[in-house]
């Protein structure tokens, strides 16, 4: 598939208080759902384009998960008055256009395009509120990494969007450390849709900068998978930076990962397309994720730690209200994999888990007197 035009119309300047009432009614609202590291840097890129672009409203909605600070202020007041998300995002604005609102229900209830970017394991309480309450019509997007499993088997976070809501919805992936897009540092992005190239346009359009370079391709369960599983090696590449083993092992982890990811992705979709593993969402994020993501990080303290200090302290401890995805999403992929017998298939990210819950030591990463990763990854 070949990726789709740059940002047709990005160019265009108009605001809100040029059109007429009708072409105003025929604009699309923006809500972004979710607040925090990354849902604020995309706050900033979605709202420096709908004051340039005519189809959408300049004002972009951000629900915002209602905390006091230290200083007593709620959250929400402060980005309001500052423009800045001080918790998540210190030091960035966001732009003028962007509102935060604690209120979800009146967040959604005005949006023609809803951008979810939570830790995925609210996802499903927040659907849940969502029911009945946002227009008939409206077209969605997930930014988040994760998935979740059910009696009946893996369930995509795209994919609880759309069963809960009724809501078509992509997906949006890549290589894409929030920190570094905040402060405009070139990088790109893949969007997954299924069917509607149209909408797939639309939403390349509301992301897309020169600093944020989107393609679209037909594989939301590709896409989405890539991002997700991406997070458990990079648990894998944390462990052996935490034990400094070096960069060949690193890469190794890396190079098994990648090979796993793609036969995890294959046998639970067939229709994933080899082509999606070269898109960002693929190797690129595998590779920024490994080399500077919060997992990564974490997990070389929990390395470091001999594995005496759990994920969920650390997390607290060094990410001041962020979350992990990696540790709960190795698990979930654990599940699948003990459920439908395809544990030896996949010893890497049946390791990971293994060590994140402290039934295996760190060093289990590459267990060099029984070389099983290597084999059984090969096989793959
Ligand atoms: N930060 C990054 O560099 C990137 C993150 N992502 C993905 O984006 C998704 C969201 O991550 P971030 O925006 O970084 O979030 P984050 O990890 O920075 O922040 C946590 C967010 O969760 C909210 N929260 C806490 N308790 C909650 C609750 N009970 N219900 C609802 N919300 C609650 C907090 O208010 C905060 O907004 C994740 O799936 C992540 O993997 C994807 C690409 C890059
Ligand atoms: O998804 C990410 C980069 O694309 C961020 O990964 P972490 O959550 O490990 O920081």
């Amino acid at each position: 598939m070949a990726p789709i035009p740059e940002a047709p119309g990005i160019s265009e300047t108009a605001t809100d208080n040029n059109f007429s009432n009708d072409e105003a009614r025929d604009k699309s609202r923006v809500t972004i759902v979710g607040s925090g590291n990354w849902g604020s840097v995309a706050a900033k890129l979605i709202a420096s384009n709908t004051l340039k672009l005519t189809a959408f409203h300049d004002e972009v909605r951000m629900w915002v998960y209602e905390e006091t600070l230290p200083s007593g202020e709620k959250l929400t007041d402060v980005i309001n008055k500052t423009n800045e998300n001080v918790k998540y995002l210190p030091g960035i604005k966001l732009g003028k256009n962007v509102v935060a609102d604690p209120d979800i229900e009146n967040a959604v209830k005005e949006a023609n395009m809803l951008v979810f970017v939570t830790p995925h394991q609210f996802m499903e309480g927040i659907c849940k509120r969502l029911v009945g309450k946002i227009k008939a019509d409206v077209e969605a997007i997930s930014l988040i990494k994760g998935m979740e499993v059910k009696p009946e088997g893996p369930c995509m976070i795209s994919s609880l969007i759309s069963q809960q809501l009724g809501v078509n919805c992509c997906v949006l992936m890549g290589a894409n450390i929030a920190n570094e897009i905040a402060v405009e540092k070139f990088s790109e992005a893949t969007i997954g849709y299924r069917e509607n190239r149209v909408t797939a346009e639309k939403w390349v359009q509301l992301f897309y900068t020169p600093y944020f370079s989107v393609t679209a391709v037909q594989d939301v369960e590709g896409v989405e998978l890539c991002g997700t599983l991406k997070n458990v090696v990079a648990l894998g590449a944390g462990f052996v930076d935490g034990l400094e083993m070096g960069n060949n092992t690193k890469a190794a982890i890396m190079r098994l990962g990648l090979i796993e990811m793609k036969a995890f992705c294959k046998l639970l979709f067939s229709s994933v397309k080899d082509s999606t593993f070269f898109e960002s969402c693929g190797v690129a994020d595998l590779i920024t994720t490994c080399l500077g993501g919060r997992n990564r990080k974490v997990a070389e303290a929990f390395a470091k730690n001999g594995g005496n200090r759990s994920f969920d302290e650390l997390e607290a401890e060094m990410l001041q209200g962020q979350k992990l995805q990696g540790v709960s999403t190795a698990r979930e992929v654990y599940e699948v994999l003990s459920h439908r017998g395809w544990l030896q298939l996949f010893p890497l990210l049946a390791t990971v888990h293994e060590i994140s819950i402290g039934r295996l030591p760190p060093s289990a990463i590459v267990n060099y007197n029984e070389p099983k990763a290597v084999r059984g990854s090969n096989k793959l």
